[in-house]
């Protein structure tokens, strides 16, 4: 793992995530997609969260939202062959891409999240069939697997709302807790720290905002709730992807958290973009 443009930590190499990944398998995989999104194979169900998977056309390295990207995508949306659902956390561009979306519904894939969200889906050509909305503590079974969707503080417009326009509200954005035959896993969702957050329990995987921005939850928080969780492995991301050294949401370290979070040598995974995880729950 390098550091480059000045102090950005950039993820390790990328991995390819090829079609045999999406096949029946008898266990849970997870894959960093790089940024903010992953896979998740549960026994052969299959669940996308906040894919940015599509390049700006005839660009080797800026991706479809206009980034400079620091590491290369693993697998490219028109090369997905099948989901079972994909979740959207919030309206984001670094998390709801506009050409990816529409790219990923000839998977057959379920596309779920909040209102707002489901809203855009809408307004970016997904079929009403293909689209749902679900409410907070709501749950969406598919196969073996049980999402219920959590909640999170992300309200950055905050920052200028006269600028960036009216901050996103309890029901904008969502985390996922999702329940597989072999383990709990919770994306939580970019969000600043709540005091539900560190009552969670029964977690075996924590899919962990790192970076260090107000409206996340920052080194600090972030380290403590991977320590209230103390028996759940981790999985780091929102960092190392995209070229910013300037952008605080895109410059998590995971060196800054791994001295700080307990048994962090056998339980804090820094993956590479398409690396293999399998849940031990
Ligand atoms: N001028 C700005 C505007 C936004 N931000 C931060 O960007 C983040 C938005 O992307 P997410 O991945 O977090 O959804 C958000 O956290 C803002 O704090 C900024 O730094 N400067």
């Amino acid at each position: 793992m390098t550091q480059g443009n000045g102090s950005q930590f950039i993820a390790p190499a990328t991995k390819p995530i090829t079609a045999e990944d999406f096949a029946g398998t008898d266990n849970t995989s997870i894959w960093w997609l790089s940024g903010a999104g992953f896979l998740i194979n549960s026994r052969g169900t299959l669940i996308m969260i906040d894919p940015v998977l599509t390049m700006k056309p005839g660009s080797p390295d800026i991706c479809e939202i206009g980034h400079r990207m620091l590491v290369p995508l693993p697998i490219v949306a028109t090369e997905v062959p099948r989901l079972d659902t994909i979740l959207y956390s919030h309206l984001d561009d670094d998390h709801l891409a506009p050409v990816t979306a529409p790219a990923l519904i000839r998977t057959g894939g379920l596309f779920a999240g909040p209102v707002v969200v489901v809203r855009e889906l809408a307004n970016l050509g997904i079929p009403a069939e293909q689209y749902r909305s679900f409410r907070i503590n709501e749950t969406l079974r598919i196969g073996e697997v049980e999402i219920s969707f959590t909640r999170v503080d992300h309200s950055w417009q905050n920052l200028d709302p006269e600028k960036y326009g009216p901050p996103y509200g309890p029901e904008d954005c969502y985390g996922f807790l999702i329940k597989t035959p072999d383990g709990t896993i919770w994306y939580t969702g970019d969000s600043r720290l709540l005091p539900e957050h560190l009552e969670m329990s029964g977690v075996d995987l924590l899919l962990l905002d790192i970076s260090n921005d107000p409206y996340h939850f920052g080194i600090e928080n972030a380290v403590k709730l991977a320590n209230t969780l103390a028996s759940a492995d981790i999985i780091a991301h929102h960092y190392g992807t995209y070229d910013g050294s300037d952008v605080l949401a895109f410059n998590g370290n995971p060196d800054e958290l791994a001295s700080a979070i307990d048994g962090s040598e056998s339980r804090f995974h820094v993956l590479a973009p398409g690396e293999r995880y399998v849940l031990k729950g």
